[in-house]
């Protein structure tokens, strides 16, 4: 069968097997409530609200698969989303490796979502699929920064560190998930970055030192992740709003 005349499938691997030392003491972060329900449950659902998304692949704690197994069976998701749970890694790398490596042979595309991002709206995990399906090997969601960013070099022990460069905002963008990817560069990129021993902090990171080009879509404000306690503040107040206007 020629590429052009493969059917595509798209599957979704959440991440969700980090501890979440950040948002400091308690569960891990994805099992932690969020408007009284998981974390991970409202990610689960961002992807399968995608009609594009027939197959999520969960990557949950490596002692806790068989609890976040139990967890999404007592929660609704559309009967068409097919979920598995798999054990994670040591590092999100690692995870998101075990979740690519549990893909049936079928699928030909992968949405790479953070479970810490759980409000992610539908019309972004739409935009990643179209520029997919347009011919992009590597899609991430990107808003411009408002901060301004410096690079800061090594400074003297207990001396504030010294700004060594000023990137020009206009260029920058704050990246989100979920990344989709053609899944053969992922793999390629996943086996031959994890091969030489590099890490990335994400996964579009190592589809670029593999020479290949990642395009940015439009992000969303209310994909930002769960990574300190002031975010779930946000979080609690994004749901609430959504649930006194659409039914959410
Ligand atoms: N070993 C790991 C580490 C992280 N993740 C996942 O990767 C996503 C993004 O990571 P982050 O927000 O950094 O989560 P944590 O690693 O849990 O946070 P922290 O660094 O504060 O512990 C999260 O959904 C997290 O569960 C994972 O699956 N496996
Ligand atoms: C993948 C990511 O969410 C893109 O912004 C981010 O790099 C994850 O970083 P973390 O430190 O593992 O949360």
């Amino acid at each position: 069968m020629s590429d052009e005349s493969r059917p595509h499938r798209t599957a979704a691997v959440i991440p969700a097997a980090g501890r979440g030392v950040r948002l400091g003491p308690g569960a891990p972060k994805a099992l932690r409530a969020l408007g009284g329900t998981p974390m991970l449950v409202h990610a689960v659902r961002a992807m399968a609200r995608s009609r594009a998304v027939s197959l999520v692949v969960v990557v949950a704690p490596p002692e806790g698969a068989a609890e976040v197994r139990l967890l999404l069976d007592e929660h609704t998701l559309p009967d068409r989303t097919e979920v598995l749970v798999v054990p994670g890694g040591e590092t999100r790398q690692e995870s998101v490796r075990a979740g690519l490596d549990a893909l049936p042979a079928d699928v030909t595309s992968v949405l790479v979502h953070d479970a810490a991002r759980p409000l992610v709206p539908v019309d972004t995990v739409d935009s990643v699929v179209e520029a997919l399906r347009a011919g992009a090997p590597a899609v991430v969601p990107g808003l411009p920064l408002a901060d301004t960013v410096k690079e800061v070099g090594p400074g003297a022990p207990g001396r504030p560190e010294p700004v060594v460069a000023t990137p020009e905002r206009a260029r920058l963008r704050a990246v989100q998930t979920p990344q989709g990817f053609d899944l053969p560069t992922l793999l390629r990129a996943h086996a031959e970055i994890a091969l030489a021993g590099e890490g990335a902090t994400d996964d579009a990171g190592m589809v670029e030192r593999l020479g290949v080009t990642v395009v940015v879509v439009p992000g969303h404000d209310e994909a930002f992740k769960v990574t300190r306690p002031l975010d779930l503040v946000l979080a609690e107040a994004v749901l609430a709003r959504r649930r006194a206007t659409d039914a959410y």
